[in-house]
């Protein structure tokens, strides 16, 4: 079998019940060696949820979930998973370093491994300050560092980002670009649209625990499109649908809305101009992730089927 070719998560039908409460309905996901996943959702969909019966932390009431094609929660022992997703847990009163060394010896790590991952989530200037005494985005990559123990193929992290303040974002951010260009797999979740759009390749969007739509940041969003404030706006309509097609123009509040790539902007700004009409503005946009992800969620309902 060829691994590289074997997508490093997939999950069928994964569902889980508590009660009468559907949190996980029917997810079917795949994560592709060497991205960035991110899995995407308000408060309560379903994202940690679904990243714990990954882990095999709880069990699922019905469908499955594989890590490189084995069950998940029962790995193979060459099988290297990573994954921050419940507090890290650390001793306040050690230093950064003997939190990891701790949780090394457990695992059967040595103490140059620890110096490894303290060096790769920046924190080696800091090991022996104790723990209690680190900023929360300090915390939060002391936690990441204790997942990259062994050079895991698959990191997972539950919202790595989540009550950090910018700086410590954009730290968290870098690092996970950076372990992506290094070759390792990330699946995150995240309630932040912007973050996941700036550092994700692909991305699954769950709400009420259902997988809304699985695909490229850049297939979502759709393409772009080009804005033109232009006077008179009836003469501005008619040009705009001889160059972008009847259904490629909308009317916004901001102007006309034309589904063209910023390439075509010049071409646009002269067939107006020589049809006599007075441009003000032409921008090129493109949706942001939070439009696409409002648009899809306010045009689901979800109902609640019950399981089969
Ligand atoms: N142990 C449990 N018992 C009962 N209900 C649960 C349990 N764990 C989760 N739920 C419910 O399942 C749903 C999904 O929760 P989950 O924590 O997976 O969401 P989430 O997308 O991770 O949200 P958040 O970002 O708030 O953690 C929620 O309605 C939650 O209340």
């Amino acid at each position: 079998m060829d691994t590289n070719q074997t997508p490093v998560v997939t999950t069928d039908a994964l569902t889980k019940t508590y009660g009468d409460r559907v949190a996980v309905d029917r997810v079917s996901m795949t994560v592709q060696r060497g991205e960035v996943y991110g899995f995407l959702g308000p408060n309560g969909a379903g994202k940690t949820t679904t990243l714990r019966m990954l882990l095999g932390l709880i069990r699922p009431t019905a469908g499955m979930a594989s890590i490189l094609g084995r069950p998940a929660g029962r790995p193979h022992p060459d099988l290297r998973v990573g994954a921050l997703i419940e507090g890290p847990g650390f001793h306040p009163y050690l230093s950064g370093r003997d939190n990891l060394r701790t949780v090394a010896r457990f695992r059967g790590f040595t103490d140059a491994e620890v110096d490894r991952v303290l060096e790769r989530v920046d924190l080696a200037g800091r090991g022996s300050d104790k723990y209690k005494g680190y900023s929360l985005g300090m915390k939060q990559r002391l936690g990441v560092a204790a997942a990259l123990m062994g050079d895991p193929e698959l990191i997972v992290l539950d919202e790595p980002t989540n009550g950090l303040d910018p700086a410590g974002m954009a730290d968290m951010r870098a690092l996970v670009v950076d372990l992506a260009r290094g070759g390792q797999t990330v699946l995150l979740s995240s309630h932040l649209l912007a973050e996941v759009q700036e550092i994700c390749d692909r991305v699954g969007v769950i709400n009420s625990g259902r997988l809304l739509l699985e695909s490229t940041v850049a297939e979502m969003r759709g393409g772009s499109s080009l804005r033109v404030r232009a006077t008179p706006e009836p003469a501005a309509l008619a040009v705009a649908m001889r160059l972008a097609g009847d259904d490629g123009v909308r009317r916004t509040p901001a102007g006309l809305s034309l589904d063209l790539s910023a390439d075509a902007a010049p071409h646009v700004t002269r067939e107006l101009v020589n049809a006599g009409i007075d441009v003000h503005e032409i921008t090129h946009t493109e949706r942001s992730l939070e439009e696409v992800f409002f648009e899809m969620t306010t045009a689901t309902t979800p109902e609640k089927e019950p399981v089969a």
